[in-house]
Parts: structure tokens; sequence; C-alpha cells
């Protein structure tokens, strides 16, 4: 049988936090093992708060987060100057780069380059040349492999800002593409392709809340859910792939649940 996405259920979205942390902290020791660094892509919407939940906690006996060693791009970002209200780079900035404590490092952090305002297509090349750079990518590697994706996951299905029947879909040249007509707004974004989120060395999933319910009994259930963004990336990266949510989101799911604190297998 293939193998599946990992499904763990918490209580709340504090136990959620501390098992992310965990979790978080062997992706963070498996990139430092690979390449003395962690690359890690971020999405917006709740994320970055359950981010800061988990990251910003007291170091425990699970070892400590070491920022010095983060290299943060953007899964998904919208074409909005970085102090706008809708821009992800400072949702993340607000909620979780700002209150990082000086002994805990600095990250670098690659935000859009705001002067491709009015030239999407300009911007998501200039944001796959920075990831190219990071990867000191010859023309010779096809693919980045970011040592860990941190997604969110729709209502309607979408992740970053790959949404349902979009022929982004299809792309699979870029690693990073514009997207002029996004159904959520705002309408002029870019994103990680399908291809580097399902290469990612690990795939995370964050969705909690009794709002997420439905879709997620889609994605997880039905065949029509498979072939919603999301249930691609479940697709594509099967046993890398591991969804944090809580039992509000996975009730009446039919999936296998790990319950409270997993024993995550990090290779
Ligand atoms: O820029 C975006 O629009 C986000 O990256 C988006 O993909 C988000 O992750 C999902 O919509 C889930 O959002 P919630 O976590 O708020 O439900």
């Amino acid at each position: 049988m293939a193998k599946q996405p990992n499904l763990y259920a918490f209580g709340d979205v504090d136990h959620l936090a501390k098992s992310l942390r965990k979790y978080l902290l062997q992706c963070q020791s498996t990139g430092v093992e690979r390449h003395n660094a962690f690359k890690v892509a971020v999405s917006g919407g709740s994320l970055p708060t359950t981010l800061a939940k988990a990251l910003l906690a007291p170091s425990d006996e699970n070892g400590f987060v070491d920022f010095s060693k983060w290299e943060i791009f953007f899964a998904d970002e919208r074409a909005v100057p970085l102090d706008h209200e809708d821009s992800n780079y400072k949702l993340l900035k607000d909620e979780l780069l700002d209150k990082i404590p000086a002994d805990l490092g600095k990250p670098v952090v690659h935000p859009i380059d705001v002067k491709y305002m009015d030239d999407v297509q300009g911007m998501a090349d200039q944001y796959q040349d920075a990831i190219m750079k990071s990867f000191a990518a010859k023309d010779s590697v096809k693919i980045p492999i970011f040592d860990l994706l941190l997604l969110g996951c729709g209502p309607d299905g979408h992740t970053c800002s790959l949404f349902p029947g979009h022929e982004l879909l299809r792309e699979s040249d870029a690693w990073v593409a514009p997207i002029e007509d996004s159904p959520k707004p705002p309408a002029k974004r870019i994103t990680l392709t399908l291809p580097v989120v399902t290469h990612g060395a690990k795939i995370a999933f964050v969705a909690t809340g009794d709002g997420k319910r439905d879709i997620l009994r889609q994605i997880l259930d039905t065949e029509e859910g498979r072939s919603l963004p999301c249930g691609l990336v479940n697709e594509g990266g099967a046993e890398r792939v591991s969804w944090f949510t809580d039992t509000g989101a996975v009730e009446g799911a039919s999936w296998e649940i790990m319950s409270d604190d997993p024993q995550f297998e990090i290779n």
C-alpha cells in the first residue's frame, strides 16, 4: 500500500504548538546536518501565530531554536508593499520575527522585491533567483529541496496560492509562479509551484478549528478531495507530509489519527 501522510490531532492549539515545536526542532537538526542551515518556506493565514507559539516557548528537553541557522522564504506572498496589512511578510514579522529574543539568533529572511510590484512575473523570477542562489543551485540543479514547507489549508482546499482547478497546478518548469487572478484577494501574488512543494524534505500543514472540518474530511476521505491542491500535496509528498490539526478540525475523518505527543521520525 502507498505510504500515507501523517495526521496528528491535538486537543487544542497549545498542545499542537508543543508538538509542532518538537517537529520543527527535529527538522532544524536535519537541515543543519544536511547543509549547515535550516531552509524553510512559510505561508500566511493563521500559521505565523501558531508558529510563534511553538518557537517562542522557552527551551525544553527537545532542544533550542537556533534562528541563526534559519533561512526563511515565503511559500506564497501577495504583491503588496511589505508594510501592507495583506503582506505575509508583515504578518510573520509582527507575529514572530520582531519577537525573537536576541539569544536565539537572527534568521535570514527573504521578502519579495517590491520594485516588481506592477510586474508579478518579474517578481516571481526574482524570487526564484533568490532561491536558486540560496541553494547554490547551478543550472544543473533541477529543483530546490526545502528542509521544511509550512503550509495552511484554505476552506476550498487551496494551499500556498495554488487554487482548486487553476492552471497553475499544471506548472512543471517554474519554481515560483505569478498569479494575477487569485480567487482569494488580493488577486496578484506569487507562489511556490506544486513540484517545489511536493519535493520538500518535510511538508507540514497546520489546520485547526471547526471551520476546517468539512474541507479536511473532503481532502482526507474523498476521491474528489485528492485532486484539490492540498490533496495533490498529500499525494506527491506522501509520508513526508504531516498534518497538525485539532480535534475540532478532524472529527469524523476516517484516517488513522495519531494522538497527542507523537514520536516523530525525521530522517
Ligand atoms: O497567503 C495566503 O493566502 C496563505 O498563505 C494561504 O494559503 C493560507 O495559508 C490558507 O488560506 C489558510 O489560511 P488560515 O490558516 O488562515 O486558515
